[in-house]
Protein backbone atom coordinates (compact mmCIF):
# COMPACT_ATOMS: atom_id res chain seq x y z
CA UNK A 1 0.00 0.00 0.00
CA UNK A 2 1.92 3.03 -1.14
CA UNK A 3 1.48 6.70 -2.06
CA UNK A 4 -2.80 6.65 -2.53
CA UNK A 5 -4.02 9.05 -5.62
CA UNK A 6 -5.89 10.79 -3.33
CA UNK A 7 -2.39 11.92 -1.59
CA UNK A 8 -0.34 12.88 -4.52
CA UNK A 9 0.35 16.53 -4.88
CA UNK A 10 -0.68 17.92 -8.52
CA UNK A 11 1.77 17.70 -10.72
CA UNK A 12 1.74 21.38 -11.53
CA UNK A 13 3.90 21.77 -7.16
CA UNK A 14 6.62 19.33 -8.69
CA UNK A 15 8.28 20.98 -11.35
CA UNK A 16 10.63 24.09 -10.35
CA UNK A 17 11.69 26.74 -13.03
CA UNK A 18 15.28 27.93 -12.25
CA UNK A 19 13.30 31.13 -11.67
CA UNK A 20 11.08 29.80 -8.93
CA UNK A 21 14.18 28.38 -7.31
CA UNK A 22 15.66 31.69 -6.68
CA UNK A 23 12.60 33.03 -5.48
CA UNK A 24 11.95 30.69 -3.06
CA UNK A 25 15.15 31.28 -1.71
CA UNK A 26 15.10 34.73 -1.22
CA UNK A 27 11.10 34.42 -0.11
CA UNK A 28 12.75 32.11 2.41
CA UNK A 29 15.50 34.59 3.35
CA UNK A 30 12.07 37.16 3.66
CA UNK A 31 9.91 34.93 5.49
CA UNK A 32 12.54 34.16 7.93
CA UNK A 33 12.67 38.52 7.82
CA UNK A 34 9.20 39.00 7.98
CA UNK A 35 8.79 39.46 4.65
CA UNK A 36 6.04 41.83 2.84
CA UNK A 37 4.20 41.02 -0.24
CA UNK A 38 1.39 38.69 -0.67
CA UNK A 39 1.60 36.14 2.76
CA UNK A 40 4.47 37.18 3.83
CA UNK A 41 6.26 36.15 0.82
CA UNK A 42 8.26 39.25 -1.19
CA UNK A 43 6.03 39.83 -4.96
CA UNK A 44 7.26 37.18 -7.46
CA UNK A 45 8.89 38.63 -9.89
CA UNK A 46 6.94 39.65 -13.11
CA UNK A 47 8.68 36.23 -14.77
CA UNK A 48 6.74 34.61 -12.75
CA UNK A 49 3.23 35.76 -11.58
CA UNK A 50 1.94 33.31 -14.12
CA UNK A 51 2.89 30.60 -10.93
CA UNK A 52 -0.11 27.80 -11.26
CA UNK A 53 -2.11 28.37 -8.44
CA UNK A 54 -1.37 25.11 -6.30
CA UNK A 55 2.17 26.20 -6.62
CA UNK A 56 1.43 29.46 -5.14
CA UNK A 57 -0.54 27.49 -2.46
CA UNK A 58 2.45 24.84 -2.30
CA UNK A 59 4.43 27.98 -1.71
CA UNK A 60 2.16 29.33 1.21
CA UNK A 61 2.66 25.84 2.89
CA UNK A 62 6.37 26.23 3.17
CA UNK A 63 5.89 28.79 5.82
CA UNK A 64 2.78 27.91 7.36
CA UNK A 65 2.78 25.30 8.98
CA UNK A 66 6.80 25.30 10.09
CA UNK A 67 5.59 25.41 13.79
CA UNK A 68 3.21 22.74 13.69
CA UNK A 69 2.23 23.59 17.64
CA UNK A 70 5.64 22.08 18.59
CA UNK A 71 7.48 23.54 21.82
CA UNK A 72 10.64 23.35 19.22
CA UNK A 73 9.55 24.37 15.94
CA UNK A 74 12.85 23.73 15.24
CA UNK A 75 12.38 20.18 14.59
CA UNK A 76 10.49 20.46 11.42
CA UNK A 77 12.62 20.16 8.78
CA UNK A 78 12.14 21.61 4.93
CA UNK A 79 13.51 18.16 3.67
CA UNK A 80 16.20 15.15 3.39
CA UNK A 81 19.16 15.32 5.56
CA UNK A 82 22.67 14.39 3.81
CA UNK A 83 26.13 14.76 4.80
CA UNK A 84 24.79 16.91 7.72
CA UNK A 85 22.99 19.64 6.07
CA UNK A 86 18.73 19.59 5.36
CA UNK A 87 17.79 20.26 1.20
CA UNK A 88 15.26 22.90 1.28
CA UNK A 89 12.57 23.67 -1.47
CA UNK A 90 14.49 26.00 -4.31
CA UNK A 91 17.54 25.00 -3.10
CA UNK A 92 20.47 26.73 -3.50
CA UNK A 93 22.01 24.06 -4.28
CA UNK A 94 20.33 23.82 -7.64
CA UNK A 95 19.19 19.70 -6.34
CA UNK A 96 15.27 20.98 -5.71
CA UNK A 97 13.46 19.57 -8.65
CA UNK A 98 10.41 17.93 -7.16
CA UNK A 99 8.37 18.79 -3.72
CA UNK A 100 6.29 16.61 -1.63
CA UNK A 101 3.53 17.74 0.36
CA UNK A 102 3.32 15.79 3.90
CA UNK A 103 -0.64 16.21 4.93
CA UNK A 104 -2.79 15.17 8.05
CA UNK A 105 -4.67 12.46 7.97
CA UNK A 106 -7.45 13.72 9.92
CA UNK A 107 -8.23 16.57 7.83
CA UNK A 108 -5.94 16.44 4.85
CA UNK A 109 -4.68 19.62 5.29
CA UNK A 110 -1.07 20.54 4.41
CA UNK A 111 1.26 20.25 7.33
CA UNK A 112 4.93 20.40 5.54
CA UNK A 113 6.05 20.88 2.08
CA UNK A 114 9.07 19.08 1.80
CA UNK A 115 12.36 19.42 -0.97
CA UNK A 116 11.59 15.95 -2.42
CA UNK A 117 15.31 13.83 -2.78
CA UNK A 118 16.68 12.85 -6.50
CA UNK A 119 18.18 9.75 -7.48
CA UNK A 120 21.48 11.52 -7.29
CA UNK A 121 21.09 12.82 -3.85
CA UNK A 122 20.44 9.48 -3.21
CA UNK A 123 23.86 8.81 -4.85
CA UNK A 124 25.03 11.43 -2.95
CA UNK A 125 23.59 10.37 0.54
CA UNK A 126 25.55 7.01 -0.09
CA UNK A 127 28.92 8.89 -0.36
CA UNK A 128 28.65 10.56 2.52
CA UNK A 129 27.39 7.69 4.57
CA UNK A 130 30.45 5.82 3.13
CA UNK A 131 32.47 8.56 3.96
CA UNK A 132 31.46 8.63 7.65
CA UNK A 133 31.78 4.53 7.89
CA UNK A 134 35.33 4.62 7.36
CA UNK A 135 35.78 6.59 10.32
CA UNK A 136 32.65 5.37 12.51
CA UNK A 137 33.78 1.87 12.26
CA UNK A 138 36.86 2.29 14.07
CA UNK A 139 34.64 3.75 16.36
CA UNK A 140 35.16 2.18 20.26
CA UNK A 141 32.06 0.49 21.63
CA UNK A 142 31.95 2.88 24.36
CA UNK A 143 31.86 5.53 21.71
CA UNK A 144 28.65 3.73 20.18
CA UNK A 145 27.47 3.58 23.36
CA UNK A 146 27.80 7.38 24.68
CA UNK A 147 26.23 8.59 21.11
CA UNK A 148 23.34 6.08 21.58
CA UNK A 149 22.57 7.15 24.83
CA UNK A 150 22.77 10.72 24.43
CA UNK A 151 20.39 10.31 21.41
CA UNK A 152 18.09 8.60 23.90
CA UNK A 153 18.40 11.14 25.88
CA UNK A 154 17.87 14.03 23.78
CA UNK A 155 14.11 11.47 22.66
CA UNK A 156 12.93 11.35 25.90
CA UNK A 157 13.42 15.41 26.46
CA UNK A 158 11.17 16.04 23.15
CA UNK A 159 9.02 13.03 23.58
CA UNK A 160 5.85 15.24 23.49
CA UNK A 161 6.94 17.20 20.55
CA UNK A 162 7.62 14.21 18.71
CA UNK A 163 4.63 12.38 20.00
CA UNK A 164 2.47 15.66 18.31
CA UNK A 165 4.43 15.20 14.98
CA UNK A 166 3.62 11.46 14.49
CA UNK A 167 0.30 11.89 15.19
CA UNK A 168 -0.47 14.82 12.85
CA UNK A 169 1.12 12.87 9.94
CA UNK A 170 0.25 9.18 11.18
CA UNK A 171 -3.26 10.11 12.70
CA UNK A 172 -2.74 7.82 15.26
CA UNK A 173 -4.11 8.67 19.19
CA UNK A 174 -1.77 10.91 21.13
CA UNK A 175 -1.66 8.86 23.82
CA UNK A 176 -0.17 5.68 21.16
CA UNK A 177 2.09 8.25 19.37
CA UNK A 178 3.65 8.47 22.85
CA UNK A 179 3.95 4.93 23.91
CA UNK A 180 5.22 4.79 20.32
CA UNK A 181 7.78 7.01 21.03
CA UNK A 182 8.61 5.43 24.41
CA UNK A 183 8.53 1.95 22.73
CA UNK A 184 11.20 3.22 18.98
CA UNK A 185 13.53 4.94 22.14
CA UNK A 186 13.41 1.49 23.61
CA UNK A 187 15.37 0.23 21.03
CA UNK A 188 18.04 2.73 20.91
CA UNK A 189 18.52 2.11 24.61
CA UNK A 190 18.57 -1.67 24.02
CA UNK A 191 21.38 -1.19 21.10
CA UNK A 192 23.52 1.18 23.06
CA UNK A 193 23.99 -1.61 25.23
CA UNK A 194 24.41 -4.16 22.79
CA UNK A 195 27.48 -2.21 21.52
CA UNK A 196 29.39 -3.17 24.38
CA UNK A 197 28.47 -6.99 23.44
CA UNK A 198 29.64 -7.38 20.45
CA UNK A 199 31.43 -10.68 21.29
CA UNK A 200 33.55 -13.02 18.97
CA UNK A 201 35.60 -16.69 19.21
CA UNK A 202 38.50 -18.04 19.77
CA UNK A 203 40.12 -20.92 20.28
CA UNK A 204 42.85 -23.25 20.15
CA UNK A 205 43.16 -24.93 16.85
CA UNK A 206 46.53 -26.55 16.75
CA UNK A 207 49.38 -26.36 19.70
CA UNK A 208 50.60 -23.90 16.63
CA UNK A 209 47.62 -22.16 15.60
CA UNK A 210 44.73 -20.53 17.18
CA UNK A 211 41.32 -19.29 15.29
CA UNK A 212 39.69 -15.78 16.05
CA UNK A 213 35.97 -15.68 14.96
CA UNK A 214 35.59 -11.39 14.68
CA UNK A 215 32.66 -9.36 14.10
CA UNK A 216 32.92 -5.97 12.09
CA UNK A 217 30.16 -3.75 10.84
CA UNK A 218 28.61 -4.79 7.04
CA UNK A 219 29.12 -1.07 5.95
CA UNK A 220 26.79 1.43 4.79
CA UNK A 221 22.83 0.04 5.62
CA UNK A 222 20.34 1.57 3.97
CA UNK A 223 16.63 1.30 5.77
CA UNK A 224 13.49 1.71 4.03
CA UNK A 225 10.54 1.77 6.37
CA UNK A 226 6.63 2.43 6.45
CA UNK A 227 4.38 5.19 7.45
CA UNK A 228 2.62 2.84 10.18
CA UNK A 229 5.07 2.81 12.76
CA UNK A 230 6.96 6.78 11.93
CA UNK A 231 9.40 6.17 14.44
CA UNK A 232 10.11 2.44 15.75
CA UNK A 233 10.42 0.97 12.61
CA UNK A 234 13.27 4.10 12.12
CA UNK A 235 14.94 3.48 15.39
CA UNK A 236 14.54 -0.36 15.28
CA UNK A 237 17.42 -0.52 11.91
CA UNK A 238 19.09 2.98 12.58
CA UNK A 239 19.75 2.11 16.34
CA UNK A 240 21.59 -1.31 15.71
CA UNK A 241 23.55 -0.04 12.62
CA UNK A 242 25.12 2.48 14.42
CA UNK A 243 25.74 0.29 17.10
CA UNK A 244 27.43 -2.07 15.23
CA UNK A 245 30.07 0.78 13.26
CA UNK A 246 27.80 1.35 10.58
CA UNK A 247 26.82 4.57 8.68
CA UNK A 248 22.77 4.72 7.57
CA UNK A 249 21.09 5.98 4.75
CA UNK A 250 16.89 5.94 5.63
CA UNK A 251 14.20 6.26 3.03
CA UNK A 252 10.66 6.69 5.48
CA UNK A 253 7.85 6.31 3.86
CA UNK A 254 6.66 9.82 2.19
CA UNK A 255 3.45 9.69 3.92
CA UNK A 256 5.17 9.94 7.09
CA UNK A 257 8.73 11.71 6.86
CA UNK A 258 8.81 14.29 9.51
CA UNK A 259 9.36 12.43 12.76
CA UNK A 260 11.78 10.75 10.90
CA UNK A 261 13.82 13.75 10.05
CA UNK A 262 13.06 14.69 13.80
CA UNK A 263 14.65 11.91 15.05
CA UNK A 264 17.76 12.62 12.62
CA UNK A 265 18.07 15.88 14.19
CA UNK A 266 17.89 14.77 17.59
CA UNK A 267 20.75 12.49 16.77
CA UNK A 268 22.93 15.51 15.06
CA UNK A 269 22.50 17.01 18.46
CA UNK A 270 23.70 14.37 20.22
CA UNK A 271 26.81 14.32 18.35
CA UNK A 272 26.05 11.84 15.34
CA UNK A 273 29.03 12.91 13.02
CA UNK A 274 27.77 14.45 9.47
CA UNK A 275 26.95 11.78 7.25
CA UNK A 276 26.49 8.58 9.89
CA UNK A 277 22.68 9.05 9.79
CA UNK A 278 21.16 10.82 6.31
CA UNK A 279 17.55 10.99 5.72
CA UNK A 280 15.90 10.29 1.94
CA UNK A 281 12.93 12.34 1.29
CA UNK A 282 11.29 11.17 -1.60
CA UNK A 283 7.78 11.72 -3.54
CA UNK A 284 8.19 8.94 -5.66
CA UNK A 285 10.08 6.17 -3.66
CA UNK A 286 11.51 4.12 -6.90
CA UNK A 287 14.15 6.29 -8.18
CA UNK A 288 15.69 6.69 -4.62
CA UNK A 289 15.20 3.08 -3.76
CA UNK A 290 16.28 1.31 -6.16
CA UNK A 291 19.70 3.37 -5.72
CA UNK A 292 19.76 2.02 -2.70
CA UNK A 293 19.16 -1.30 -3.78
CA UNK A 294 21.96 -1.36 -6.24
CA UNK A 295 24.70 0.76 -5.38
CA UNK A 296 27.72 -1.13 -4.63
CA UNK A 297 28.61 1.36 -1.46
CA UNK A 298 25.70 -0.20 0.24
CA UNK A 299 26.00 -3.33 1.59
CA UNK A 300 23.11 -4.04 3.71
CA UNK A 301 18.95 -3.16 2.68
CA UNK A 302 16.70 -3.25 5.61
CA UNK A 303 13.00 -2.85 4.92
CA UNK A 304 9.60 -2.81 6.57
CA UNK A 305 6.78 -2.56 4.65
CA UNK A 306 4.06 -4.77 2.22
CA UNK A 307 5.40 -8.16 0.53
CA UNK A 308 5.15 -6.76 -3.49
CA UNK A 309 7.66 -4.28 -2.51
CA UNK A 310 9.94 -6.20 -0.44
CA UNK A 311 10.05 -8.70 -3.74
CA UNK A 312 10.67 -5.55 -5.42
CA UNK A 313 13.88 -4.79 -3.64
CA UNK A 314 15.35 -8.22 -2.87
CA UNK A 315 15.56 -8.54 -6.99
CA UNK A 316 17.53 -5.06 -7.13
CA UNK A 317 19.69 -6.10 -3.88
CA UNK A 318 20.49 -9.40 -6.17
CA UNK A 319 22.57 -7.79 -8.50
CA UNK A 320 25.24 -6.82 -5.86
CA UNK A 321 24.56 -9.40 -3.38
CA UNK A 322 23.75 -7.44 -0.18
CA UNK A 323 22.54 -8.53 3.09
CA UNK A 324 18.92 -7.92 3.40
CA UNK A 325 16.15 -7.93 6.46
CA UNK A 326 12.75 -7.71 5.06
CA UNK A 327 10.02 -6.76 7.75
CA UNK A 328 7.03 -7.94 5.90
CA UNK A 329 3.36 -8.24 5.41
CA UNK A 330 1.29 -10.03 7.73
CA UNK A 331 -2.29 -12.05 8.35
CA UNK A 332 -2.45 -12.82 11.76
CA UNK A 333 -4.15 -15.77 13.13
CA UNK A 334 -5.95 -15.21 16.30
CA UNK A 335 -7.46 -18.22 17.91
CA UNK A 336 -9.67 -18.90 20.95
CA UNK A 337 -10.28 -22.36 21.91
CA UNK A 338 -13.13 -23.03 24.56
CA UNK A 339 -11.42 -23.42 27.49
CA UNK A 340 -9.90 -20.27 26.92
CA UNK A 341 -10.22 -17.03 29.55
CA UNK A 342 -13.11 -14.96 27.13
CA UNK A 343 -12.59 -12.16 28.58
CA UNK A 344 -8.92 -12.10 28.74
CA UNK A 345 -9.44 -13.20 24.59
CA UNK A 346 -11.73 -9.82 24.48
CA UNK A 347 -9.89 -7.26 25.70
CA UNK A 348 -6.56 -8.79 24.25
CA UNK A 349 -7.75 -8.63 20.73
CA UNK A 350 -9.15 -5.30 21.23
CA UNK A 351 -5.81 -4.60 22.24
CA UNK A 352 -4.25 -6.17 19.35
CA UNK A 353 -6.66 -5.48 16.76
CA UNK A 354 -7.50 -1.71 17.30
CA UNK A 355 -3.96 -0.76 18.04
CA UNK A 356 -3.45 2.58 15.52
CA UNK A 357 -7.41 2.00 13.69
CA UNK A 358 -5.96 -1.45 13.11
CA UNK A 359 -2.65 -0.49 10.98
CA UNK A 360 -0.25 -2.65 12.02
CA UNK A 361 1.53 -5.67 10.15
CA UNK A 362 0.71 -7.98 13.84
CA UNK A 363 -2.95 -6.66 13.92
CA UNK A 364 -5.28 -10.17 14.03
CA UNK A 365 -6.62 -10.44 10.43
CA UNK A 366 -8.57 -13.84 10.96
CA UNK A 367 -10.25 -14.38 14.32
CA UNK A 368 -10.70 -18.28 14.85
CA UNK A 369 -13.31 -18.63 17.21
CA UNK A 370 -14.01 -22.41 18.90
CA UNK A 371 -18.11 -23.06 18.34
CA UNK A 372 -18.72 -23.66 21.65
CA UNK A 373 -17.76 -19.91 22.74
CA UNK A 374 -18.71 -18.16 19.49
CA UNK A 375 -21.58 -16.88 20.12
CA UNK A 376 -20.74 -15.48 23.46
CA UNK A 377 -17.36 -14.39 22.25
CA UNK A 378 -18.71 -11.83 19.39
CA UNK A 379 -21.11 -10.33 21.68
CA UNK A 380 -18.63 -9.25 24.05
CA UNK A 381 -16.13 -8.33 21.02
CA UNK A 382 -19.55 -6.64 19.78
CA UNK A 383 -20.02 -4.40 22.91
CA UNK A 384 -16.01 -2.77 23.21
CA UNK A 385 -16.58 -2.22 19.59
CA UNK A 386 -19.40 0.48 20.11
CA UNK A 387 -17.99 1.94 22.84
CA UNK A 388 -15.05 2.96 20.38
CA UNK A 389 -14.51 6.64 20.10
CA UNK A 390 -13.54 7.85 16.41
CA UNK A 391 -12.03 10.95 16.08
CA UNK A 392 -8.99 13.05 15.66
CA UNK A 393 -6.06 11.67 17.38
CA UNK A 394 -5.50 14.89 18.59
CA UNK A 395 -8.32 15.18 20.80
CA UNK A 396 -7.54 13.21 24.30
CA UNK A 397 -10.89 10.97 24.35
CA UNK A 398 -10.44 9.48 20.40
CA UNK A 399 -9.45 5.99 20.81
CA UNK A 400 -9.35 5.54 17.17
CA UNK A 401 -7.82 7.85 14.65
CA UNK A 402 -8.03 7.95 10.80
CA UNK A 403 -6.48 5.88 8.57
CA UNK A 404 -3.24 6.91 6.43
CA UNK A 405 -5.24 7.93 3.43
CA UNK A 406 -8.25 7.31 1.07
CA UNK A 407 -6.67 4.35 -0.35
CA UNK A 408 -6.67 2.43 2.92
CA UNK A 409 -10.27 3.49 3.47
CA UNK A 410 -11.31 2.15 0.54
CA UNK A 411 -9.76 -1.23 0.54
CA UNK A 412 -11.38 -1.46 4.73
CA UNK A 413 -14.57 -0.42 2.76
CA UNK A 414 -14.16 -3.02 0.14
CA UNK A 415 -13.06 -5.90 2.48
CA UNK A 416 -16.15 -5.44 4.55
CA UNK A 417 -19.12 -5.02 1.53
CA UNK A 418 -16.79 -8.60 0.00
CA UNK A 419 -17.48 -10.58 3.19
CA UNK A 420 -21.39 -9.34 3.74
CA UNK A 421 -21.34 -10.18 -0.12
CA UNK A 422 -20.40 -13.82 0.94
CA UNK A 423 -22.47 -14.07 3.91
CA UNK A 424 -20.87 -12.54 6.43
CA UNK A 425 -23.07 -10.40 8.63
CA UNK A 426 -21.82 -6.27 10.75
CA UNK A 427 -23.07 -7.20 14.18
CA UNK A 428 -21.29 -4.08 15.66
CA UNK A 429 -20.08 -0.76 14.09
CA UNK A 430 -18.39 2.37 16.27
CA UNK A 431 -20.55 5.57 16.51
CA UNK A 432 -18.85 8.20 14.05
CA UNK A 433 -20.39 10.79 11.93
CA UNK A 434 -17.64 13.32 10.82
CA UNK A 435 -17.84 16.58 12.24
CA UNK A 436 -17.32 19.13 9.51
CA UNK A 437 -13.57 19.70 10.43
CA UNK A 438 -12.75 16.42 9.57
CA UNK A 439 -14.98 15.89 6.74
CA UNK A 440 -12.35 15.63 4.24
CA UNK A 441 -10.54 13.19 6.97
CA UNK A 442 -9.61 9.45 6.34
CA UNK A 443 -12.09 7.55 9.06
CA UNK A 444 -13.58 4.64 8.89
CA UNK A 445 -15.98 3.23 12.03
CA UNK A 446 -14.33 0.12 13.45
CA UNK A 447 -16.60 -3.13 12.97
CA UNK A 448 -17.29 -6.30 13.97
CA UNK A 449 -18.57 -9.25 11.35
CA UNK A 450 -19.69 -12.60 12.27
CA UNK A 451 -20.05 -15.68 10.30
CA UNK A 452 -17.13 -14.95 8.27
CA UNK A 453 -15.79 -18.07 6.00
CA UNK A 454 -12.40 -18.92 4.16
CA UNK A 455 -13.51 -17.63 0.68
CA UNK A 456 -13.50 -13.95 1.88
CA UNK A 457 -11.17 -11.13 1.13
CA UNK A 458 -10.73 -10.93 5.22
CA UNK A 459 -9.46 -14.42 4.78
CA UNK A 460 -5.95 -14.03 2.87
CA UNK A 461 -5.53 -10.82 2.37
CA UNK A 462 -4.35 -8.05 4.52
CA UNK A 463 -7.09 -5.53 5.43
CA UNK A 464 -4.75 -3.17 7.38
CA UNK A 465 -7.98 -1.14 8.88
CA UNK A 466 -10.13 -1.87 11.72
CA UNK A 467 -12.44 -4.59 10.37
CA UNK A 468 -12.38 -7.51 13.24
CA UNK A 469 -14.21 -10.77 10.84
CA UNK A 470 -14.87 -13.75 13.60
CA UNK A 471 -14.22 -17.38 12.06
CA UNK A 472 -15.98 -20.38 13.58
CA UNK A 473 -13.80 -23.57 14.03
CA UNK A 474 -14.51 -27.12 15.62
CA UNK A 475 -11.46 -28.74 16.17
CA UNK A 476 -7.74 -28.08 16.95
CA UNK A 477 -6.26 -29.86 13.69
CA UNK A 478 -8.45 -27.97 11.96
CA UNK A 479 -8.01 -24.36 13.10
CA UNK A 480 -4.20 -24.97 12.74
CA UNK A 481 -4.48 -26.36 9.32
CA UNK A 482 -6.30 -23.09 7.90
CA UNK A 483 -4.40 -20.89 10.34
CA UNK A 484 -1.30 -22.10 8.05
CA UNK A 485 -2.65 -22.14 4.64
CA UNK A 486 -1.47 -18.69 4.03
CA UNK A 487 1.72 -17.79 2.40
CA UNK A 488 2.07 -15.03 4.92
CA UNK A 489 3.58 -15.98 8.61
CA UNK A 490 4.38 -13.32 11.14
CA UNK A 491 2.53 -13.50 14.09
CA UNK A 492 -0.38 -15.42 15.99
CA UNK A 493 -2.19 -15.64 19.41
CA UNK A 494 -3.44 -18.12 21.07
CA UNK A 495 -5.94 -18.04 24.06
CA UNK A 496 -6.56 -21.46 26.10
CA UNK A 497 -5.59 -22.63 29.32
CA UNK A 498 -4.05 -26.01 28.69
CA UNK A 499 -0.37 -26.58 28.23
CA UNK A 500 -0.57 -29.67 25.58
CA UNK A 501 -2.59 -27.01 23.17
CA UNK A 502 -0.26 -24.43 24.38
CA UNK A 503 2.63 -26.68 23.46
CA UNK A 504 1.10 -28.02 20.02
CA UNK A 505 -0.12 -24.92 18.83
CA UNK A 506 2.64 -22.81 19.36
CA UNK A 507 4.99 -25.06 17.80
CA UNK A 508 2.96 -25.76 14.92
CA UNK A 509 1.85 -22.71 13.90
CA UNK A 510 4.27 -21.36 11.15
CA UNK A 511 5.06 -18.15 11.78
CA UNK A 512 7.79 -16.24 13.76
CA UNK A 513 6.37 -14.26 16.86
CA UNK A 514 3.35 -16.32 19.23
CA UNK A 515 1.25 -14.71 21.72
CA UNK A 516 -0.09 -16.77 23.91
CA UNK A 517 -2.87 -15.41 26.58
CA UNK A 518 -1.65 -12.04 25.14
CA UNK A 519 -2.24 -10.00 22.67
CA UNK A 520 0.49 -7.44 22.45
CA UNK A 521 3.89 -9.19 21.46
CA UNK A 522 5.93 -5.94 20.58
CA UNK A 523 9.01 -5.42 22.77
CA UNK A 524 12.73 -4.44 21.68
CA UNK A 525 14.78 -6.93 24.19
CA UNK A 526 12.99 -9.19 22.57
CA UNK A 527 13.40 -10.86 18.51
CA UNK A 528 10.75 -9.43 16.14
CA UNK A 529 10.73 -10.70 12.48
CA UNK A 530 8.40 -13.56 10.26
CA UNK A 531 8.64 -16.89 7.90
CA UNK A 532 7.42 -17.48 5.08
CA UNK A 533 6.47 -13.95 2.79
CA UNK A 534 6.40 -12.43 5.76
CA UNK A 535 9.90 -11.73 5.56
CA UNK A 536 13.38 -12.75 6.65
CA UNK A 537 16.09 -11.55 9.78
CA UNK A 538 15.53 -10.88 13.32
CA UNK A 539 15.04 -6.90 14.87
CA UNK A 540 15.29 -6.33 18.08
CA UNK A 541 16.87 -8.37 21.10
CA UNK A 542 20.13 -10.24 21.73
CA UNK A 543 19.50 -11.31 17.66
CA UNK A 544 19.37 -7.64 16.55
CA UNK A 545 22.71 -7.02 15.76
CA UNK A 546 23.80 -9.92 13.81
CA UNK A 547 22.19 -8.44 10.63
CA UNK A 548 24.24 -5.28 10.57
CA UNK A 549 27.90 -7.72 11.49
CA UNK A 550 29.74 -9.71 9.26
CA UNK A 551 32.00 -12.38 11.24
CA UNK A 552 35.68 -12.90 10.08
CA UNK A 553 37.75 -15.62 10.72
CA UNK A 554 41.22 -15.22 11.25
CA UNK A 555 43.68 -18.15 11.79
CA UNK A 556 46.95 -17.22 13.63
CA UNK A 557 49.55 -20.28 12.83
CA UNK A 558 53.22 -20.87 13.41
CA UNK A 559 52.74 -19.75 16.98
CA UNK A 560 55.72 -21.91 17.92
CA UNK A 561 58.47 -20.57 15.52
CA UNK A 562 61.94 -19.13 16.50
CA UNK A 563 61.85 -15.85 18.05
CA UNK A 564 62.26 -13.41 14.70
CA UNK A 565 65.73 -12.57 15.02
CA UNK A 566 65.16 -8.29 15.17
CA UNK A 567 67.51 -7.25 12.43
N1 LIG B 1 6.86 -6.92 9.33
C1 LIG B 1 6.88 -5.74 9.90
O1 LIG B 1 7.62 -5.50 10.89
C2 LIG B 1 6.05 -4.64 9.34
C3 LIG B 1 5.98 -3.46 10.07
C4 LIG B 1 5.19 -2.41 9.53
C5 LIG B 1 4.51 -2.56 8.31
N2 LIG B 1 4.62 -3.73 7.65
C6 LIG B 1 3.91 -3.92 6.40
O2 LIG B 1 4.00 -2.73 5.59
C7 LIG B 1 2.80 -2.55 4.86
C8 LIG B 1 2.24 -1.17 5.13
O3 LIG B 1 3.25 -0.19 5.06
P1 LIG B 1 3.44 0.65 3.73
O4 LIG B 1 2.14 0.94 3.07
O5 LIG B 1 4.35 1.80 4.02
O6 LIG B 1 4.24 -0.39 2.82
P2 LIG B 1 4.92 -0.11 1.42
O7 LIG B 1 5.60 -1.36 1.06
O8 LIG B 1 3.98 0.49 0.44
O9 LIG B 1 6.02 1.04 1.71
C9 LIG B 1 7.05 0.80 2.63
C10 LIG B 1 8.25 1.66 2.24
O10 LIG B 1 8.70 1.26 0.97
C11 LIG B 1 8.77 2.37 0.10
N3 LIG B 1 8.47 1.93 -1.26
C12 LIG B 1 7.25 1.67 -1.80
N4 LIG B 1 7.38 1.28 -3.07
C13 LIG B 1 8.72 1.29 -3.35
C14 LIG B 1 9.51 0.99 -4.49
N5 LIG B 1 8.97 0.57 -5.64
N6 LIG B 1 10.86 1.11 -4.39
C15 LIG B 1 11.43 1.52 -3.24
N7 LIG B 1 10.74 1.82 -2.13
C16 LIG B 1 9.40 1.70 -2.19
C17 LIG B 1 7.77 3.35 0.64
O11 LIG B 1 8.11 4.65 0.23
C18 LIG B 1 7.95 3.15 2.13
O12 LIG B 1 9.06 3.89 2.58
C19 LIG B 1 1.87 -3.64 5.31
O13 LIG B 1 1.93 -4.73 4.41
C20 LIG B 1 2.44 -4.08 6.65
O14 LIG B 1 2.13 -5.41 6.98
C21 LIG B 1 5.38 -4.79 8.13
O1 LIG C 1 3.39 -2.91 12.06
C1 LIG C 1 4.30 -3.62 12.35
C2 LIG C 1 5.16 -3.33 13.54
O2 LIG C 1 6.36 -4.05 13.44
C3 LIG C 1 4.38 -3.67 14.76
S1 LIG C 1 5.27 -3.45 16.22
O3 LIG C 1 5.43 -2.00 16.39
O4 LIG C 1 6.59 -4.08 16.09
O5 LIG C 1 4.45 -4.05 17.25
Amino acid sequence: MGLGSAMRPPASVHVFSKWMRSWCVRAAKQLVKGGEGTGGFPAAPSRVRTVSVSARKMMGAVGEQASLGLEDASLVKPGSLIAGRYACVGGADGSAEETLVVRNPATSAALQTLHSASRRDAVRAIESAHAAFLQWRHSAPSERYDLLQRWAAQIDGHEKDLARLLTLENGKPYAEALGEIRYGNAYVKWFAEEAVRMYGDHTMNTRDSRGLVIRQPVGVAAAITPWNFPCAMVTRKVAPAIAAGCAVVLKPAELTPLTALALAELAKRAGAPDGLFNVLVAASPKAVGEELCTNPLVRKVSFTGSTPVGKQLLSWCSSTVKRTSMELGGLAAFIVMDDACIDTAVAALMQNKFRNAGQTCVCANRIYVQQGVYDEFVHKVAEKVKALVVGDGLVETSSIGPLINAAAVAKANDHVRDAEAKGAKIVARAPFNAPAELASGHFFAPCVLRDATDEMKVSFEETFGPVAPIFAFRTEEEVLARANASPFGLSSYLFTRDIGRITRLSEGLECGIVGVNQGAISDARMPFGGVKESGMGKEGGRYGLEDYTIRKYILIGALNDPPAVCR
